[in-house]
């Protein structure tokens, strides 16, 4: 890429807030990991504002593995008995959230750790899975009912990157186990980000998967929807936080292969787009809607 191309971005990303959803096998390896940082200080120093939020699922089920405890998963969710809720908690705000803080921090006082239960950032409420169209009790297991951003927006503001966990309280007590795409995109709504971008382990959304591996380049929300019944297990709470964030206000939907070093950069800062990327609908009815404000 050369520089000068960075331009129009740079200027028109300048000040902006991007959710990062980094989450996956992109995490297990070193390299990846240390170049990933090297992005989202980048983006920090080229006047953007990054959040990030992270997941660990193959670090959680190695955890569990040593303590001799199975990994379940219905829907794309893990079954979370109180026992797996404590390996989640340690694994993710103990030793990946610390990791990646440990990375970024190696360019300048920027990374604050947290989780969802900081400052009540993250309420979650119980989540069932949904097998043939019954709810079935997968544990503790959480989505978002409330982001409270206080506390992220004042880490912005204090020129650091929030790096969070997926971990949140319920109003009832009990600490939940959030699906890391559904919590990024919370935040990404919660803090009218200009850009959700989630890192995976492929090149992005594929036609028909696993019959073909052409990639969506770009799709609307309502495209999109009518999509999500034909998806596959991990790919169902990415695509869904990808569709919640851009009907809630966030610019964009982003989903990247987390595998090729420097994606973020490439993505963001370059003309071509390198994998799926999920825009608003067309607001075709905006006429409509002006009239019948004018009547009123
Ligand atoms: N249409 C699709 N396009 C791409 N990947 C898909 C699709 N449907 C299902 N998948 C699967 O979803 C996986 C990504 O989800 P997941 O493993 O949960 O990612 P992560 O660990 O990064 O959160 C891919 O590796 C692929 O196996
Ligand atoms: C409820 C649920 O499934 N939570 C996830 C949280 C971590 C996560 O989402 O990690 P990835 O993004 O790496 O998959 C889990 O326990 O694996």
């Amino acid at each position: 890429m050369t520089l000068v191309e960075a331009l129009p971005w740079l200027e028109r990303f300048h000040g902006k807030t991007v959710v990062i959803k980094f989450g996956g096998n992109a995490m297990v390896d070193d390299q990846l990991k240390a170049a990933f940082a090297q992005d989202v200080v980048f983006l920090r120093y080229a006047g953007l504002r990054p959040v990030v939020v992270h997941g660990g699922g193959p670090q959680i089920n190695a955890q569990l593995a040593r303590l001799g405890l199975e990994s379940t998963f219905t829907n794309g969710l893990r079954v979370t008995t109180p026992e797996t809720m404590d390996v989640v908690r340690m694994v993710l705000a103990g030793q990946v959230q610390r990791d990646l803080v440990g990375l970024l921090n190696e360019h300048g006082p920027f990374a604050v750790g947290m989780t969802g239960e900081d400052a009540h950032t993250m309420t979650a409420v119980k989540r069932y899975a949904e097998v043939d169209g019954e709810q079935v009790d997968i544990g503790l297991v959480g989505d978002i009912a409330n982001v409270d951003a206080g506390a992220v927006k004042a880490l912005l503001e204090d020129g650091r990157i929030p790096v969070i966990s997926s971990v949140a309280r319920g109003s009832d007590g009990h600490v939940y186990n959030v699906n890391a795409d559904t919590a990024a995109s919370a935040m990404a709504v919660a803090l009218r980000a200009e850009m959700l971008v989630v890192l995976t382990d492929v090149e992005g959304l594929y036609v028909d998967w696993p019959h073909s591996d052409d990639v969506i380049s770009q799709l609307t929300a309502g495209e999109l929807e009518k999509l999500l019944p034909t998806l596959a297990s991990g790919m169902v709470p990415k695509m869904e936080g990808c569709l919640r964030a851009v009907r809630e206000g966030v610019g964009t939907a982003r989903v990247l292969d987390g595998r090729v070093q420097h994606s973020l950069l490439l993505e963001i800062f370059t003309d071509e787009g390198i994998g799926t990327m999920v825009v608003a609908d067309p607001e075709t009815d905006t006429e409509l809607t002006v009239m019948a404000g004018g009547l009123a």
